[in-house]
């Protein structure tokens, strides 16, 4: 089951395409990552959704609520954030809203500071407001553009902490970040790139598709015979201080390796899987 279907999204702004025939699936109950340097068509896909901007394509949401965290602040800064909480929860025709505001004051720490003006919040306290105010209703589907920027790291952590509660609630999060740590921990990601999805899967897939497998790296007493040896099985083999030996699944593969060279004399010293990371993944990617 799926929360939100993309099909072939193309946004244009006068004669500039911000967003070119993309599609994606978000199913239900995963945290799914919207990654991509910046000007790659993110926030402009999440306000394609939410019908604020024109666009061709498909886009349906299956989800009974939608909760939208906006990269640009949608609080009113001459209201304190209790406030603020109120007005969100009435357009939304919260019940109990009273109980809901402080249940999320607390949540997100801003308990002390709910009769602050919002103009007087520092940037992280007025990120920790947006997400409160985003989630007054108790949304199945949240949509957060960047909701980590500007915060700083024991608060980052916190605001993942809660992420991931909520995802083993049952809820559906598809989220946008600069930050790796934050795409490793989500279910799936998407790679934008120049308004186009350059990859897609899980982190796991993504690496290993950035470096075309996985490597296995050999130290051996002769290289030249191991790199022979290896590439007349069809293995591409890199020789520098050691053999970097390009697998499609290194887990799979690594003994084999091992196998071979032993068998035929070659001593293996030392083996490990060298895994890119996502950041390097990302990197080779949007080079390309
Ligand atoms: N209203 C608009 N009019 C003209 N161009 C726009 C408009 N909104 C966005 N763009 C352009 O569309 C492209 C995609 O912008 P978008 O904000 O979606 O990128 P993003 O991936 O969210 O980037 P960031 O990581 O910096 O937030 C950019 O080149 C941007 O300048």
């Amino acid at each position: 089951m799926n929360a939100l279907e993309i099909e072939n999204l193309m946004v244009k702004f006068g004669n500039f395409v911000a967003v070119n025939n993309f599609s994606l699936r978000v199913k239900r109950g995963e945290i799914f990552g919207l990654l991509g340097p910046n000007g790659a068509g993110k926030t402009t896909t999440i306000r394609a959704i939410f019908g604020m901007v024109p666009y061709e394509g498909k886009i349906e949401v299956y989800a009974d609520s939608i909760g939208w965290m906006p990269q640009n602040s949608p609080l009113y800064l001459n209201l304190t954030v209790e406030e603020n909480m109120k007005f969100f929860a009435s357009l939304h025709g919260v019940k109990e809203a009273k109980q809901r505001i402080e249940e999320l004051l607390k949540l997100v720490d801003l308990y002390e500071f709910r009769n602050r003006l919002v103009k007087n919040l520092s940037g992280g306290m007025r990120q920790r407001a947006m997400l409160a105010c985003a989630m007054i209703h108790d949304p199945d589907l949240l949509i957060l553009d960047e909701p980590t920027a500007g915060v700083d790291p024991p608060l980052r952590k916190t605001f993942w902490e809660y992420f991931e509660r909520l995802n083993a609630e049952g809820k559906t999060i598809l989220v946008t970040t600069h930050y790796m740590d934050e795409a490793e921990k989500c279910d799936r990601i998407v790679l934008m790139r120049n308004g186009e999805k350059i990859a897609e899967g899980s982190p796991e897939d993504v690496k290993r598709k950035a470096i075309g497998g996985e490597i296995i790296k050999v130290k051996v007493d002769d290289k030249r015979k191991a790199a022979k040896l290896l590439s007349s099985l069809g293995y591409e083999v890199e020789v520098d201080d050691s053999i970097a030996v390009k697998t499609t699944l290194a887990s799979r593969e690594i003994s084999k390796v091992v196998e071979v060279l032993r068998r035929e004399g070659v001593e293996v010293e030392e083996v490990e899987i060298v895994k890119a990371s996502l950041e390097e993944a990302f990197l080779k990617l949007v080079e390309k």
